[in-house]
């Protein structure tokens, strides 16, 4: 096999699977570290005494620099401009200080500190929310990075080949990562005597195998340079900055921004509510809360790799994401009807969203690359990136202004 490999990079299929594999490891940590912190919400009240506007504070880190500070799509034009090398390996160098930043907060710093200072008035935070909500917001412009450098390079090997069944299991692993964070977390903590850090400290270990792992990629990436330098095939088109123009005049790729922004802002916010409203609407007992809305990463998991084949099959990509969207508003208007509260419903509609969460996402990332030219790719995964990030913020806010307005849940 490493012969093949050696022989022809471009045409060697385990070569091109040996990249998929290295560089969705590296995301995979990416995506255990952003949600390390979710299953530990008690220990940090317990401990800490952090409360709802401590951890509101704390996640709305995730876009103070992505969306505020433009830095994600400033990160697709360094990706374009730059190759996705060097990018891929400052993004992890970004992610380890976020992350850094926030494992010296939560495990060394004074939970009963406070800070004083200005901002649209005077303010008083405590010293160490306010450190972890930096390192998660300077964490959240790697792990953003990441996400779009990884994309890139899927389509760079797997372009005209199997590209949508590959990007399906580079979101499979990113999925894997997100499971692996709500099941490791609680269990690592307690083995080390309800040490909040630890599993931080555990993520960052897992991030630097997923840097040696990118470092894979980068050698057998060097090849295929190399390969494609001797046979004249370089890719001579370089990003310019005005190219950012000719993505803002394609139509399709706004209704993809869009479609991207809607979609994620209605999933995304609901695996955070999801156990309250098994609880709540559904009547589950409490221990059993969490089984109905875990149905969903998992199934995701087969899921999305599987439609991507068969979008490389039979194309239809447009067809599949209006179908997930229809099938988002069916489950949504089952969760909204009053009387439809039976448990087995719930597992229904989480079933069903399970299914769109594959569907439009199996189709969503290999369409891009129909509609963007390679060495504009990066900036505009970026953007797609950073118009859903208005959502991921946003809609979380505007369920707990519901909920406090409207709602039952306990505050
Ligand atoms: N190579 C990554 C594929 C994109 C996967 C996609 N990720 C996003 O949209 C990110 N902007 C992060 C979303 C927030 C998750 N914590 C996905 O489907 O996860």
């Amino acid at each position: 096999m490493v012969e093949k490999i050696q022989r022809k990079m471009s045409e060697s299929r385990s070569a091109r699977w040996i990249v998929l594999l290295m560089v969705s490891l590296t995301m995979m940590c990416g995506y255990f570290l952003t949600d390390v912190l979710a299953p530990l919400k008690g220990l940090l009240i317990e401990l800490f005494h952090w409360d709802n506007t401590d951890f509101g504070l704390f996640n709305s880190g995730y876009g103070w620099f992505n969306i505020f500070l433009l830095m994600l799509i400033f990160g697709g034009m360094v990706l374009d401009k730059l190759g996705a090398r060097f990018t891929g390996v400052l993004s992890v160098g970004v992610m380890l200080v976020g992350i850094g930043i926030k494992y010296y907060a939560i495990g060394f710093m004074d939970p009963s500190r406070t800070v004083d200072f200005w901002f649209f008035g005077a303010q008083t935070l405590k010293a160490q929310v306010l450190a972890a909500s930096l390192g998660y917001a300077l964490f959240a412009v790697g792990y953003e990075t990441i996400g779009i450098t990884a994309n890139k390079i899927v389509v760079r090997w797997f372009k005209g080949r199997e590209l949508a069944f590959a990007l399906g299991m580079n979101v499979a692993f990113a999925r894997m990562g997100t499971f692996l964070a709500l099941a490791l977390p609680l269990p690592i903590a307690k083995a080390f005597g309800n040490s909040v850090s630890t599993p931080i400290l555990f993520g960052m270990i897992l991030l630097l195998l997923g840097f040696l792992t990118f470092l894979v990629y980068i050698v057998m990436d060097r090849r295929l340079d190399s390969e494609r330098a001797q046979e004249g095939l370089a890719d001579d088109e370089r990003f310019r900055f005005r190219d950012i123009f000719s993505i803002f005049r394609i139509r399709a790729f706004w209704y993809i921004a869009l479609l991207c922004l809607l979609f994620y802002a209605a999933v995304h916010p609901f695996v955070k509510f999801a156990v309250d409203l098994v609880v709540q609407k559904f009547g589950v007992a409490g221990e059993y809360s969490g089984l109905i809305p875990s149905l969903l990463p998992v199934g995701t998991l087969v899921l999305t790799p599987l439609f991507g084949s068969i979008y490389d099959r039979r194309g239809k990509g447009a067809s599949m994401m209006i179908w997930g969207a229809l099938m988002l508003v069916f489950v949504y208007a089952g969760f909204a009807i009053p009387w439809v509260d039976h448990w087995a419903a719930a597992v229904v509609l989480v079933i069903i969203l399970g299914v769109a969460f594959s569907l439009v996402p199996s189709a969503m990332w290999p369409s891009v690359p129909k509609i963007i030219p390679e060495h504009e790719l990066g900036t505009a995964y970026a953007l797609i990136f950073w118009v859903q990030n208005w959502g991921l913020a946003g809609v979380p806010l505007l369920i707990g202004w519901a909920l406090d307005k409207w709602g039952t849940l306990p505050p």
